[in-house]
Formats: C-alpha cells, sequence, structure tokens
C-alpha cells in the first residue's frame, strides 16, 4: 500500500521495441521512485516491490530477518539460472550464508594482485595486435598528450570491446580467486571461456527472465542451454580438480576456492555447495568488472579532458599506489554512481508483515529489491547535479574522496556494492583490478568512440554501454 504501481508492460518493453535501460528509467520509474522511495513493478512472473531511497535501502539492508535473501534456487528452482548458479554465498541466508562467506572471505580480501598486472599488459598486446590487423597502412603515432586531437574520423582502428574485457576479467578472477589459468588472453580459444560463452549467449534471454516458469515446459532450445549449464559447471570443476585438487595445490594456496576445498574436505559444505560457489566466484567475479571496465572505457572515451588529465596524472604517479591518485578514483566512483553495473536486483523475501519506511506496509512472503540507477541518481541524495557527470563531487584530495565514498555507502546513498553484512565481498578485488587496467590502457593507448558505434546501454540486466566499439591509437612507436 502507499506505494505506485508501474504498469506491468515496461519491463516487457525491450522484448518489443529499441529502448534501453535508461529509455525505460526516463519514462516510467525516475519520477515514481524519486517521489516514494519505491514502487510495485512486475518481473519473474510475479509483482514485486523495488525500492531506491537511501534511507529504506539502510532499512532492507540492515533487517536481514525481515527482508530475507531468496536467490533463484528458491524463487525459481525449477529454472535454468538455479541449475547455473544453485546455492551460493550471494543467494544463500542465514547459517549457510554466514559458512559460505566465512569460507571464501580471506581468498577475496587478501590476494595477490600481480597476475592483474600481467593480464593488463596482455590486454594491452591484444588491443595492440587489433589494430594491426584493422589497420591498412601503419598506426598513427600520436607522441603528444594533451588528447585533443580528434581520432573519430580514422574508422580503420576500430575495435569491438566486449569480448576483449570478458577475456581480460576472466583471467583476472580465475587467477586471482580460483587459482586457475583459464587462458583466455594467451589462448584465442579457451575451452572453459568457449563453454562460458555458449552459456551466457542462451541463458540470459528476456523472455525468460521475464516468464521463468517457462523453464518448466520441455522446450529443446533450453534444454539445450541446461545441457551447456551442466557441462561448464563439470569442466570448471575439473579444472579446479586439475590445478588444485590432485596436486594437492589447494594445500599451500589461499585462494577463495582453495579455502572451499577445506571446507568441503571437513565436510562443512556438500560437493553441490561448492561447485556452486566456485561457479558464483567466477560469474559475479568476471562480469560485474567486465561491466564496469566497459563503462570506464566508453565515459573515458567521451570525456576526453577526463581521459588526458588521468592519463597524465598516472603517467607522473612513479610509485605511488593507484589507489591514491584522486583524478583517476574519483572518476572510477562518478562512472559507478551513474552506471551501477547491477542496475536492479530483486532477490529478498519478506519473513512476515512489515512496514518499509512509516507508511509503505508489505504482506509476508513478498519479493523485495533495489533499484542502484535511481539511488545513484536520486535528487534528493545528490543534488541539482545528479544527472551530470562530475567526478569533482567527489572530492579533490585522496583522503576526502574515500571518506566520502565511505559516507555514500554507509548512507546507502552508493549502493553499487550493497552494503552492510552482505556488503560485495568482491569490492576490493573489482577497483583494484580497474584501477591497474585502466592505468596500463591509459598509459599505452587513447580512444574515443566509434563514429558508427550507436549510443545505447543494455537494454535490460547488468548494466553497461551496449556492444561498445572504440578507436584506438597508440602513445608509443610501433615496431
Ligand atoms: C564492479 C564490480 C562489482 C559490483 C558492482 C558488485 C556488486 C555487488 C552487489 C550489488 C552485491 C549484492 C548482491 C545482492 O544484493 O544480492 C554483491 C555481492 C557479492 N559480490 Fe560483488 N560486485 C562486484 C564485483 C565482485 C567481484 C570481483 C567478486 C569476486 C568474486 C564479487 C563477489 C561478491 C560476493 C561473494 C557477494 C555476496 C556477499 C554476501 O552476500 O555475503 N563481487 N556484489
Amino acid at each position: 500500500k502507499n506505494i505506485p504501481t508501474i504498469p506491468f508492460y515496461v519491463t516487457l518493453l525491450p522484448l518489443l521495441f529499441d529502448v534501453d535501460q535508461k529509455d525505460i528509467f526516463e519514462l516510467y520509474l525516475r519520477e515514481p521512485l524519486e517521489k516514494y522511495g519505491a514502487v510495485k513493478l512486475f518481473f519473474g512472473s510475479r509483482w514485486n516491490i523495488v525500492v531506491s531511497r537511501p534511507e529504506l535501502l539502510a532499512q532492507m539492508f540492515k533487517d536481514e530477518d525481515t527482508f530475507a535473501k531468496s536467490g533463484n534456487h528458491i524463487k525459481i528452482p525449477y529454472g535454468v539460472i538455479s541449475a547455473y548458479t544453485g546455492e551460493n554465498v550471494i543467494s544463500a541466508h542465514g547459517a549457510i550464508w554466514r559458512c559460505f562467506r566465512k569460507t571464501i572471505t580471506p581468498g577475496l580480501q587478501f590476494f595477490d594482485h600481480e597476475p592483474m598486472v600481467k593480464n593488463a599488459q596482455l590486454f594491452c598486446a591484444l588491443v595492440d595486435k587489433q589494430l594491426d590487423v584493422s589497420t591498412p597502412e601503419p598506426a598513427i603515432l600520436c607522441k603528444e598528450v594533451n588528447g585533443t586531437s580528434n581520432l573519430s574520423n580514422n574508422s580503420t582502428n576500430e575495435v569491438a570491446m566486449p569480448e576483449l574485457i570478458q577475456r581480460l576479467s576472466l583471467a583476472n578472477i580465475s587467477e586471482v580467486a580460483l587459482g586457475l589459468d583459464m587462458g583466455t588472453l594467451t589462448k584465442p580459444n579457451s575451452e572453459l571461456h568457449a563453454k562460458l560463452k555458449n552459456v551466457k549467449k542462451n541463458i540470459f534471454k528476456s523472455l525468460y527472465l521475464n516468464f521463468p516458469m517457462l523453464d518448466r515446459l520441455p522446450i529443446p532450445s533450453r534444454q539445450l542451454t541446461r545441457a551447456y549449464v551442466e557441462d561448464f559447471r563439470k569442466c570448471l570443476m575439473d579444472s579446479v580438480r586439475d590445478s588444485l585438487v590432485n596436486n594437492y595445490s589447494f594445500e599451500q594456496t589461499k585462494f577463495a576456492s582453495s579455502d572451499l576445498i577445506r571446507s568441503f574436505n571437513r565436510c562443512d559444505i556438500t560437493e553441490k555447495q561448492l561447485i556452486d560457489n566456485l561457479i558464483i566466484i567466477m560469474v559475479a567475479g568476471h562480469e560485474n568488472p567486465q561491466l564496469l571496465l566497459t563503462t570506464l572505457f566508453y565515459m573515458f572515451a567521451k570525456h576526453g579532458k577526463w581521459q588526458s588529465r588521468i592519463r597524465a596524472e598516472v603517467q607522473a604517479c612513479n610509485s605511488q599506489k593507484l589507489e591514491d591518485l584522486p583524478l583517476l578514483n574519483s572518476f572510477i566512483f562518478e562512472c559507478i554512481r551513474l552506471y551501477p553495473p547491477l542496475s536492479q536486483i530483486i532477490n529478498r523475501c519478506t519473513t512476515k508483515n512489515c512496514m518499509l519506511g512509516k507508511d509503505v506496509m508489505i504482506p509476508k512472503g513478498v519479493y523485495v529489491g533495489y533499484n542502484n540507477m535511481s539511488t545513484g541518481r536520486y535528487t534528493t541524495a545528490w543534488g541539482d547535479t545528479c544527472d551530470k557527470f562530475l567526478p569533482e563531487r567527489w572530492g579533490d584530495n585522496i583522503n576526502d574522496i574515500m571518506s566520502e565514498w565511505r559516507h555514500r555507502k554507509n548512507t546507502c546513498a552508493m549502493s553499487a556494492f550493497h552494503g552492510g553484512r552482505r556488503a560485495c565481498l568482491g569490492e576490493k578485488l573489482a577497483l583494484m583490478e580497474v584501477r591497474i587496467t585502466m592505468a596500463a590502457v591509459l598509459q599505452d593507448f587513447k580512444w574515443t568512440l566509434a563514429p558508427d558505434w550507436v549510443d545505447k546501454v543494455t537494454p535490460a540486466g547488468p548494466l553497461c554501454p551496449a556492444g561498445l566499439k572504440l578507436c584506438f591509437s597508440r602513445l608509443y612507436a610501433s615496431e
């Protein structure tokens, strides 16, 4: 009661028309969410409540017993998505969640970032190689670093970003958290990657996200997707066995996967729970940074002056740590505010009749979620400039910037990484990954948006520029 209902067809619009998430947000969600702080929204074959006002989010995140996590394994146990990610640290609740979280926390908080440095260099080499392929004459050599020259007229140095960024983020998570070398940056067709692509291409179809009950029917294409899922899960587990179990290397290493194996050996978790958690580390650990990296590449291309300023900052930083650079970090935080990679998440269910804030009455058994895109652009929280890209809003020195970041997270005005007890366990890793990657690429290349790329974000689900294409040029002499 006391909140508006968004017309049921709104989440189906991307199925029928050429609209993206930003269009839908502006047309249907922004105003009611801003005014009421929560709305009723049809998604996944049911009516849900989606919250965006920071104070209401704070209540929801805090009161975990009333707004209990209820992931796909409970919501749609028959769904192909549930077969993919099972019961894991993100979806679980109560004692099982505590056990999972305790197990994987050390590996995700204390890790070796050297593979990310090496992979950023491999990534630059792959971009470089594409320039050689796509440029009939030698690539432009730009000695000057002021970012003023307009490269967008040269369409021969175009690079399609999605596949490359995915290869990078997979390499990073598999080496840093899982202790595996998937070979995504060194081989053109890593077996695990090929299988994962098959799963991703088929599983997140809008139709099945909106009507998951279709997964109850024996639809041949869906059954095939289920088989791809099983095959991928088995292949990942086989790789973990080869890299960590059979040679006992899990005993000497501190990867999140090593801790999961130890936990399984102690019978704290079952084999299925072991695989479910390996899968979610792989999935959340590569997909979310992949989305953020895509947004960062896009925003650097769109804001050439920032690209030049931050390049100069990175070049001058010597041994100073990347997490101490004010421009780089405020740029990243501002991108996350405007383009939170997980724009909307609905995976909690009320365990009793309750009140959200002072006047929203919610019965037991209702699915409740949150809309990060709206919270990041909430006028009451961010002021009249909420739609403007202003990295300087975070502060002008690193201490202020970091304390503003923490303050915004604590007050739930920045909810892109959740917060509280269920805060994202990969935030530190993801931020480190994007700093390292962007610093490496900024030093080797400058880039603009490809002139023929249509400026759109993804139609639904995870948020980032759709099918991003960029024009690169080298900042060093090619051999
Ligand atoms: C830009 C990158 C990332 C973003 C924006 C992000 C965002 C989030 C969000 C919003 C949640 C809460 C989900 C919910 O409400 O159900 C979450 C949880 C989680 N994330 Fe991330 N994530 C990122 C990267 C990562 C990475 C690299 C990992 C590494 C494996 C990771 C691991 C986790 C885990 C384990 C949880 C569950 C925490 C819990 O419930 O105890 N995330 N993340």
